[in-house]
């Protein structure tokens, strides 16, 4: 493992941003720190780059215990969401600063800044001020200067969190793909789903200030460990008293409005229900449907609805689709309550 972080407690003031984290980081391999902002992400980032202090716990860096070792002595690259560069100097300067400040000899200087400067395509660009780059450019400016003095981990926060969606989505194409070229061990911080399932090899799910899972993007979406993990990687809604994807809603069509069902909805279903509201969202239908004292969200595509005669007023039986994941939802239905 590259990173060992274990039982990292941090607190400001009496607030408890990290409590007890323990979590490996594996080596060469790109891990996202997902969660809600506030939930302690950018300090762990921050306390493994060195920028922050633990109450307590430890922190390996390559094997070698870092805990007490300051920043510029741990080897990390680290980008954040506003890079601040230095705007006197050219690109490649900004560049070749950490290389400069090291005494490398000139030649060599020259030849990794031309190298960085390829793999992150700024080549032509070289002798600009960072003022005359996009944002976007200026961020894989940062990535090339935190890449220069081949750290062994490479910390990012929110690196593309400034940007507008477009290029936002273009830079993590393109951090995936550097990462293949140059498989550097690198966390970075997102609080972006679709992001951290995009990109990473692995996600660490955090959420106040403690870790809720570890695992490959196919683990937490197929395998999630709770609710809160569950609903963080996308829209749920309640069916019998779980949470389910909208779209792993089994719809069966009923012929006619059932009878009221005294009996309490069995957990996790099935439930029978009358169709609210349906409303067409490009290449999907999304259905509402009235449950007992539940409304459950449905998605199917625009084929399915067409051939269940998906529509308001008609009635349907629900279930979880079968080995869909679910999660029990955080109060039970009133119904199915114990006495
Ligand atoms: N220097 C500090 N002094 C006091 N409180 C702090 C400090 N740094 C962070 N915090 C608090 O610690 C908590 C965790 O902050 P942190 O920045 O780690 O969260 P995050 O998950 O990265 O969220 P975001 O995505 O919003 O940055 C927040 O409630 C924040 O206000």
């Amino acid at each position: 493992m590259s990173i060992e972080i274990r039982n990292v407690r941090k607190t400001f003031g009496d607030f408890v941003a990290l409590d007890d984290v323990s979590v490996s980081v594996p080596t060469g391999r790109l891990t996202a720190l997902l969660g809600p902002s506030g939930g302690g992400k950018s300090t762990l980032l921050r306390v493994v780059a060195g920028l922050e202090v633990p109450d307590s716990g430890a922190i390996e860096i390559e094997g070698r215990d870092a805990t007490n070792l300051p920043a510029r002595r741990r080897n990390v690259g680290f980008v954040f969401q506003h890079y601040a560069a230095f705007k006197h100097l050219s690109v490649a300067r900004n560049v070749a600063f950490g290389l400069e400040i090291r005494r490398t000899p000139k030649a060599e200087i020259a030849e990794r800044v031309d190298e960085l400067l390829r793999l992150v395509h700024l080549e032509s660009f070289a002798h600009r001020l960072p003022s005359q780059l996009s944002g976007g450019q200026r961020q894989r400016m940062a990535l090339a200067r935190a890449l220069a003095i081949r750290p062994s981990v490479l910390l990012l926060d929110e690196p593309f969190g400034a940007l507008d969606a477009k290029v936002r989505k273009e830079l993590r194409d393109w951090l995936r793909r550097l990462h293949d070229e140059i498989p550097v061990t690198t966390v970075f911080v997102t609080h972006d789903q679709e992001e951290a399932l995009e990109v990473a090899d692995e996600i660490v799910v955090v959420n106040e200030g403690r870790i809720e899972q570890v695992g490959t993007p196919d683990d937490l979406y197929d395998r999630p460990a709770n609710d809160f993990v569950m609903g963080f990687l996308g829209p749920v809604t309640r069916l019998g008293g779980v949470l389910v994807r909208p779209h792993d809603v089994h719809v069966e069509v009923l012929p006619g409005v059932p009878a009221p069902d005294d009996a309490p909805p069995r957990r996790g279903g099935p439930v029978t229900g009358v169709v609210t509201r349906t409303t067409r969202v490009g290449f999907e239908v999304r259905a509402e449907v009235s449950a007992g004292d539940e409304v459950v969200s449905v998605v199917v595509t625009r084929a399915e609805a067409r051939t269940l005669g998906l529509a308001a007023g008609v009635a349907v039986r629900l279930a979880p689709a079968q080995g869909a994941p679910t999660a029990p939802a955080a109060e039970p239905v009133a119904a199915a309550a114990p006495a």
